[in-house]
């Protein structure tokens, strides 16, 4: 696992430039999208590169982490519409190239089953973006979690429904109780995983993450057996990092071209 502590707009920088080495070098490259705030200004920049360099999305294809179930088609805090808003209609996927779970199907458990095969269809997910949860979340995959666990439908922590009440007019009764997610294992099978997290709020789940005992009570602790995991944190977000100066020192010298 690697870790870089840096400002939240070089963070943003260095997780853009992941993703466009990836498309350049395979262009249907296989992109993980996560939502809440720690993905936007990645999200700017690479609107952005795409706008003014030129970067392509036009085959590559996308799969969303989670979605809350039952949350109206149009809603604006529907996953589906907020990947379409901060990402997908910035830059240019192909029609049907951007997917998630469906948290309106009829049928959750066999959308989840689906949304699985699709995965694996696609040849699984090339870069993963991830943000954390204050409680150790990673997608909205909650404490106790299975390390197992494959995309299912999960209950909602008291936790998570507050912090993201600040999306529903901080209404609490407007946030919905269930979401379908990836699982744990889900998000393992992806080849590169890169998670942003910024601010004091994370320092815990990110002390717990790098360097706590793996368990399903912080469920970002599986990502220690990841092969290729990558941690962009900002300083408030790295206070409580025991390691913080050697994660520092390795970044600092680290050869110019080994990349993230
Ligand atoms: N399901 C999402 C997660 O994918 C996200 O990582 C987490 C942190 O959100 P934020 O980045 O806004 O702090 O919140 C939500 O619950």
């Amino acid at each position: 696992m690697e870790v870089v502590i840096a400002p939240a707009d070089e963070l943003a920088r260095l997780a853009a430039d992941t993703i466009e080495a990836k498309l350049r070098e395979k262009a249907d490259a296989v992109l993980g999208l996560a939502t809440g705030s720690s993905p936007l200004k990645v999200y700017d920049e690479l609107a952005r590169r795409h706008t003014e360099t030129g970067l392509s999305f036009a085959k590559a294809r996308a799969f969303m982490l989670d979605e809350y179930v039952g949350i109206a088609a149009d809603h604006p805090e529907r996953y589906r519409n907020v990947i379409e808003t901060e990402i997908a209609s910035r830059v240019d996927f192909a029609e049907g190239a951007v997917r998630g779970p469906d948290g309106l199907a009829d049928d959750l458990v066999a959308a989840c089953a689906d949304y699985e095969a699709a995965i694996a269809a696609a040849g699984g997910v090339d870069v993963q973006l991830l943000g954390i949860g204050t409680d150790g979340h990673i997608a909205f995959n909650e404490p106790g979690s299975s390390l197992a666990s494959r995309t299912r439908i999960k209950t909602l922590t008291q936790q998570t429904r507050e912090d993201n009440a600040r999306f529903f007019e901080d209404d609490l009764s407007q946030v919905p109780q269930h979401c379908l997610t990836q699982g744990l294992a889900t998000i393992m099978s992806a080849k590169h995983l890169v998670l942003l997290a910024t601010g004091k709020g994370k320092a815990e789940a990110v002390h717990q993450l790098v360097e706590g005992p793996i368990s399903a009570m912080w469920p970002g602790t599986v990502m220690q057996m990841h092969p290729h995991a990558t941690v962009l944190v900002d300083d408030a977000a790295a206070s409580r990092l025991q390691l913080a100066d050697y994660y520092r020192q390795t970044y600092a010298s680290k050869p110019a071209w080994q990349g993230l």
